[in-house]
């Protein structure tokens, strides 16, 4: 409805605020709303109909229906001031008069229909039309420009002026000067002689009544318009609101209602410009709370939420008001400080940050420590628009999260090469995934007692399409920092479990050991993985041995305590790896109800050769006995090193001395040979 009158359309900007009455075509008058806003047409077109729709309804319905009142009330006080006339001019014997005021008349009831039938338009026209031509005749006929019916014109001009058409109003007053003219020098030239004829009664009652419809009309024009502008300022007022709200909407988060990337952007370019003229500095910080991931999948979505909510709630707190703090995606903020001195204020800044976010923090009525980690980078230092500052800034933090994170990094740009190759290895990692470019190979252990195939370690590689087959050092790295760790372990743990099922298919009862990361203990999901993993596999709990590291173990909470509980109880065993490199405190292997222990291989390596090696090795066998524990030595390259650790009572060895890790294939041929050498 609101294009059809020309006033708004998807195209025209928005108001912000009124200004004008205009003549339309039709009889509403409407406002042409004039101004800029320049974030309203980036609202969505649905609320734009909304707008629309509010205005349509409410508004302009209401206003077409008073005005049809009204018409229709001016229309009855027309036709009795005709009637009034007609009856004086049929009382006078004024025939072409009384002709001329019944055809009025008519003309008036044919309005009223047209009005009643929803074409005030038309009603109007032809009325003033049919007004205006009627007046002129009666003018001509009679007494000229002596004739009081004179003062109809100038009325008529002003109810044309202001709701009919621009071209029906200069038609009129077309026809009024031609009338006049025409009179004028009928006059002149002596065609025709006008006389006035004498006042009395009746001439006055055809003044007043004339000058009385006039005045009505009129003053009831000037309260609808004073009416409308009211209605009119209220409507601006309304939309005023939306389009604050639109506004709102469209620069914000909608979750912690701080500005969004696209806000953000733009006031960081006008941040930029401002410190290029005053030559000043300015630091842009990239924030990531450390494991939110764990946290979200531990604590659920809401809770995730929640702590997004309180983070952002304590940044504010630290954001002065000429800087600009910004929702940047999942768990990451960055924050725009304007006008610094130096590097050392950004930094001070980080350090404030990490701080208050470092406190504890009440999420449905758990107490929950989380940290911060910060990458900083520089205007004009590191980049010359919003775009670049950011990702440098985010290249940075990607540094602080490698640092171990909690922690702050300014960026530099040796940094950002290692940080970009990072992302990218991130990037292929998960490809990898969906492609099925991740392999499991198996390395053979060996019981030295006998010298019996007991089973395999489960190593992962990447068989990447241009680099050829990676290990684990090449990608492990980024995999645990991009939580991706996650997802590939899990398959790791399923993928070991079919492979040993297809081992006993051939006759072949091997145990399988897979390594686990500290990010997969840190989820909740763990326990029902490996209950799953079991029985869709088939495979005994006794055959899976889950390899921790010494570092896992320091993690001291309840909930893991009772996860490996958990896992004893559905059968798996459990073992260390790299014993020996770590806090090997003998108190967790008791507390921790570990099966294993597995030398590192830096100990055994050298161990023919190196008596320091060997005076550890030994007590580690001692020690693990003394304890209960099996223990694997890890490294096994020579036949010496083999014989002195028989001759020590390990139990288990692994290294190339028997086999490098092999393929699955390769494995099971390697695995059947052994057999039937037994
Ligand atoms: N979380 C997970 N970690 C995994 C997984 N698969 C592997 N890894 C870890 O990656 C690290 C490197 O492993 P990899 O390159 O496979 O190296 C293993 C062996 O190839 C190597 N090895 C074995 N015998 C010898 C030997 O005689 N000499 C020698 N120089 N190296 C040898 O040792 C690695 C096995 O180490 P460990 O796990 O400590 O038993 C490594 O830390 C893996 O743990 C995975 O799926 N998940």
């Amino acid at each position: 409805m609101l294009d059809s009158f020309g006033l708004i359309s998807a195209e025209t900007p928005i108001t912000e605020g009124l200004c004008a009455l205009l003549r339309t075509g039709s009889v509403p008058f409407f406002l042409r709303l004039t101004g800029q806003a320049p974030h309203y047409q980036e609202a969505e077109c649905m609320e734009m109909a909304e707008i629309k729709g509010g205005l349509d309804k409410d508004f302009f319905t209401r206003m077409q229906d008073r005005q049809n009142r009204r018409l229709r009330l001016i229309g009855n006080l027309v036709i009795l001031v005709l009637l009034t006339i007609e009856l004086r001019t049929l009382l006078i014997g004024a025939w072409n008069d009384s002709i001329l005021v019944a055809a009025a008349l008519a003309t008036v009831l044919v309005a009223r229909k047209l009005t009643a039938r929803g074409k005030p338009e038309y009603a109007v026209s032809v009325a003033l039309m049919t007004l205006t031509l009627l007046v002129s005749c009666s003018m001509w006929l009679e007494q000229g420009l002596y004739s009081g019916a004179l003062i109809a014109f100038p009325t008529v001009l002003v109810v044309a002026g202001v709701i009919a058409s621009e071209r029906l109003f200069w038609a009129l007053l077309t026809i009024m000067l031609a009338t006049v003219a025409l009179i004028s020098f009928s006059a002149y030239f002596g065609y025709r002689a006008f006389q006035p004829l004498p006042i009395g009664v009746g001439r006055w009652a055809v003044v007043s009544s004339i000058l009385v419809v006039s005045a009505g009309t009129i003053v009831w024009m000037m309260r609808e318009m004073r009416n409308m502008q009211s209605s009119l300022e209220r409507e601006g007022k309304r939309l005023r609101c939306s389009q604050a709200k639109i506004t709102h909407l469209v620069g914000h988060d909608a979750l912690t209602g701080l500005a969004n990337r696209t806000a953000f952007s733009s006031h960081v370019t006008q941040m930029i410009e401002a410190a290029r003229t005053q030559q000043r500095t300015l630091a842009l910080l990239y924030m990531d709370v450390d494991n939110f991931k764990t946290i979200n999948d531990s604590l659920g979505h809401t809770a995730g939420d929640e702590l997004i909510r309180s983070v952002a709630g304590r940044l504010k707190q630290v954001v002065r008001d000429a800087d600009t703090l910004c929702r940047h995606g999942g768990d990451e903020f960055v924050m725009a400080l304007a006008n610094i001195d130096d590097v050392h204020t950004a930094v001070a800044v980080a350090q404030r940050m990490q701080e208050v976010i470092s406190q504890p923090f009440e999420l449905s009525s758990k107490q929950l420590v989380t940290s911060l980690s910060v990458g900083i980078s520089l205007f004009p230092n590191d980049g010359h628009d919003a775009d670049t500052l950011v990702q440098k800034s985010e290249l940075a933090m990607l540094q602080a999260k490698k640092a171990g994170r909690n922690t702050h990094f300014v960026h530099q740009e040796d940094l950002s090469a290692d940080s970009h190759q990072r992302l990218d290895i991130e990037q292929a990692l998960r490809q990898a995934i969906s492609r099925d470019e991740l392999r499991l190979y198996y390395q053979p252990i060996i019981a030295l007692k006998g010298e019996r195939l007991v089973g395999a370690e489960a190593l992962l590689r990447w068989q990447h399409p241009e680099q050829g087959l990676l290990s684990p050092d090449r990608f492990m790295d980024v995999a645990e920092q991009s939580g991706l760790i996650a997802e590939i372990g899990e398959w790791v743990i399923r993928r070991a479990c079919e492979d040993a099922m297809r081992w006993q298919q051939h006759g072949l009862r091997l145990g399988v050991s897979v390594n686990l990361s500290a990010i997969q203990i840190r989820r909740n999901n763990l326990q029902s993985v490996i209950v799953d993993v079991l029985n869709e596999s088939g495979l005994e709990p006794e055959l899976l041995e889950l390899e921790l590291t010494e570092s896992m173990l320091l993690e001291k909470s309840d909930a893991f305590l009772q996860l490996l509980k958990n896992l004893k109880k559905l059968g798996v065993s459990l073992a260390i790896d790299d014993f020996g490199t770590g806090y090997s405190n003998l108190s967790y292997l008791q507390r921790f109800n570990v099966d294993r222990l597995k030398v590192d291989k830096s100990f055994v390596l050298d161990l023919s050769s190196n008596e320091q090696n060997r005076a550890i090795v030994t007590a580690v066998i001692q020690m693990a006995h003394s304890l209960k524990l099996q223990v694997t030595a890890e490294g096994i390259e020579h036949q010496l090193v083999q014989r002195i650790l028989t001759s020590l009572g390990c139990d288990h060895a692994q290294g190339y001395l028997f086999s490098r890790p092999l393929e699955p294939d390769a494995f099971l041929g390697y695995a059947r040979s052994y057999s039937e050498r037994a």
